[in-house]
């Protein structure tokens, strides 16, 4: 069900402080700051030659990241993304055998203006999973 990697999320305290070190420290292609206020997020897309990086900073009050920056007052790996072909039947396949989708169930529009949903991280290793149709 699942195709390409699609990205790595890091959640980092400094947002500018994150961009500069992948530019200057790792040579990386690095994007503009991406207000996200459907997720409670700015994001950061930096493009590698296989997949993304994508650097996430908390935006208003109640950002979804909030309680993981407070864990790991640091920043660390908060999610992966998977592309799936058809979002709807993968959520419904992931609900019949157990999995928990997070939020409304109902895709939202994700960074690349493409439906998105996360899956419980208790529910798969540990590692919080985002779904992206593509
Ligand atoms: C823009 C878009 C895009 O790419 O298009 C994005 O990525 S938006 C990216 C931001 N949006 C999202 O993440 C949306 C989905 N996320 C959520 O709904 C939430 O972040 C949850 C995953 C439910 C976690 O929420 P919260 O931290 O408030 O809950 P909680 O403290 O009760 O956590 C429950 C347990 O999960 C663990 N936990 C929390 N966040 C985790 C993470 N990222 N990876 C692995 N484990 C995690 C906690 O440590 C805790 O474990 P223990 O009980 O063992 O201590
Ligand atoms: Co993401």
């Amino acid at each position: 069900m699942i195709g390409r990697l699609n990205h790595v999320a890091i959640a980092v305290p400094d947002l500018d402080a994150a961009a500069d070190q992948y530019r200057n420290a790792l040579g990386a292609k690095v994007g503009a700051p991406q207000a996200e206020p459907d997720h409670g997020v700015t994001v950061i897309f930096i493009e590698l030659p296989n997949t993304k990086i994508e650097l996430l900073h908390p935006l208003g009050d109640d950002s979804p990241i909030n309680g993981f920056l407070e864990k790991n007052p640091a920043g660390g790996i908060h999610h992966i993304c998977y592309e799936v072909d058809d979002i709807i039947a993968a959520r419904d396949h992931l609900k019949s055998i157990g999995a928990r989708v997070l939020g409304t169930g109902e895709p939202k529009i994700g960074a690349h203006g493409k439906p998105v949903l996360f899956l419980h991280p208790k529910d798969f290793n540990g590692a919080l999973v985002e779904l992206e149709e593509v």
